[in-house]
């Protein structure tokens, strides 16, 4: 088919879009913010599934699953949590012709849907941990543009939600989760994050502190909040009254963690490895990982090739390598070729006449456009350690552009320099809310303000006497700032 009309380096928006429909992974709906899920989107959000299911499972996390609607009196409950949301709240107020009594909400996030059952559920220190999660869609009536995968008005996600006797306990579940999330990235979608906490003026208002995964996206100078793990202290025990009696019979309240990652991991993928042919997809979530191409040369017997081909895929199939066959008579090699790259398939695998002869194939990385003739007989080992290749240098490749994009400031001039270079800014930061709101309003603008994105649990050597960038107190941490999605 066409390649696409836009250039990644020239715009970038427009680019995006038409990746993500040319790949095949997204439809454009009629409602602004919507947007359909097609198979070779749902195929990755699947097998990233499968890989956090498991996980939670070992850590004797359940499953559940709680109603769409919330009552507004259940809703409002947590003041700050709603307050700075509210506009973004859908409400159904209708049913048919009629109008509902009462209006219901639908989810924006499970927390006053599930807290009121928590404190029913929970009366003794027996009834502790009790740790759900559930996979669902929330709803979040966004204003600013929408962006398929990265914003949009419904998403996919997991929402985990858990409840313990002691402190310790949530502060522990809060980092392994968060490393579940790093796996995410950095394992399955090759995309490098940075693990920190969010500031006060970041943090998820509900909550007692919030530790998220950092992306950026060197091509808009944007980072991208990846997942977040919260614990949310003692905060909706106090409003849900989710209180139990300890050993000693005591009332104590429980200390609760909730944690979520969402499609939006999707939208960070295409972006960062996304190039001027389509989509490129990191193996492991790939739907396909190798798709097997007969090259017809004049009269010779298509017959053979074609055997060759599902030979091929049998073998591939049976090592458990995720392989098709394209061996549709209604387009050239070329289309295929290009059709296939643009759906971001990591490996092709070409099979003509003198392939045959020799026994071979010809194998094309989609990373690098890499070519290699691969001998039959060694083919699942050679096309396993390909595979396990384009990964690597998919992540380092990104991993390089990240840290490029990173730069040091200890001054405002700097910082605004590096700002306005579509950098991703590591600075030292006196730690004061108000100079964080101070940074926003200096840097409001057309594209946005800066924030704070995180401060890095790996934190660099902060000399004594350093000064904070924006108020020139005395620095306390290092941390990253910059525009973000
Ligand atoms: O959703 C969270 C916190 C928490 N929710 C559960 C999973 C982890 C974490 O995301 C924060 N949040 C974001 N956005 C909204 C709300 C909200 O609570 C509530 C109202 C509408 C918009
Ligand atoms: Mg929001």
């Amino acid at each position: 088919g066409l390649g696409l009309s836009k250039k990644k380096d020239e715009n970038f928006g427009e680019w995006y879009s038409e990746v993500v429909v040319n790949s095949e992974m997204i439809e454009y709906y009629d409602i602004s913010g919507c947007y359909i899920l097609r198979p070779w989107t749902i195929a990755i959000w699947e097998t990233m599934q499968a890989f956090f299911d498991a996980e939670i499972k070992k850590m004797k996390i359940k499953n559940c699953y709680f109603p769409l609607f919330v009552s507004p009196s259940v809703l409002e409950r947590e003041k700050d949590h709603i307050e700075g949301f509210a506009p973004e709240v859908a409400w159904v107020t209708k049913s048919g012709k009629s109008d509902l009594e009462v209006p219901i909400a639908i989810r924006p996030t499970s927390e006053t849907v599930m807290y009121p059952y928590f404190a029913k559920w929970i009366r003794g220190h027996r009834d502790l941990p009790l740790k759900l999660n559930q996979w669902c869609n929330v709803v979040r009536w966004e204003f600013s543009n929408p962006t398929p995968f990265i914003r949009s008005r419904e998403f996919l996600w997991q929402e985990g939600h858990t409840a313990f006797a002691t402190k310790a306990e949530a502060d522990e579940e809060v980092l392994e989760i968060l490393e579940l999330y790093r796996r995410i990235y950095e394992d399955y979608l090759a995309v490098p994050v940075v693990k920190g906490k969010k500031s006060e003026n970041e943090k998820f208002a509900g909550g007692l502190y919030t530790t998220s995964v950092e992306a950026f996206i060197p091509n808009t100078g944007r980072g991208v909040q990846g997942a977040t793990s919260h614990c949310l202290g003692q905060n909706f025990a106090k409003m849900f009254e989710i209180n139990f009696e300890n050993e000693n019979r005591e009332k104590g309240m429980v200390w609760q963690n909730s944690w979520a990652y969402s499609t939006r991991t999707i939208g960070v993928m295409v972006m960062v490895h996304g190039d001027d042919k389509g989509l490129v997809l990191p193996p492991k979530v790939a739907a396909i990982q190798a798709i097997v191409v007969p090259v017809p040369y004049k009269n010779t017997p298509m017959e053979e090739i074609y055997d060759a081909c599902l030979k091929t895929v049998d073998t591939l199939t049976k090592a458990g390598i995720r392989a098709e066959a394209d061996l549709s008579d209604n387009q050239t090699p070329g289309w295929k070729y290009s059709h296939w790259e643009m759906k971001g398939v990591p490996l092709r695998i070409e099979i003509g006449p003198k392939d045959l002869e020799k026994n071979q194939v010809r194998v094309v990385r989609r990373d690098n456009s890499a070519k290699e003739d691969i001998p039959v007989s060694t083919l699942v080992e050679q096309v396993q350690d390909i595979l396990a290749k384009i990964h690597e240098n998919l992540f380092n490749v990104a991993k390089e552009k990240r840290d490029a994009s990173i730069k040091v400031a200890k001054t405002w001039e700097e910082f605004m320099e590096a700002l306005n270079q579509k950098k991703m800014i590591l600075a030292p930061w006196c730690d004061e809310q108000e100079v964080e709101e101070d940074v926003k309003k200096r840097t409001k603008g057309e594209i946005g303000a800066a924030k704070s994105l995180c401060t890095p649990f790996e934190q660099p050597e902060l000399p004594e006497g350093t000064l904070c960038f924006a108020s020139g107190k005395p620095a306390k941490k290092w941390t990253y700032w910059g525009r973000s999605y």
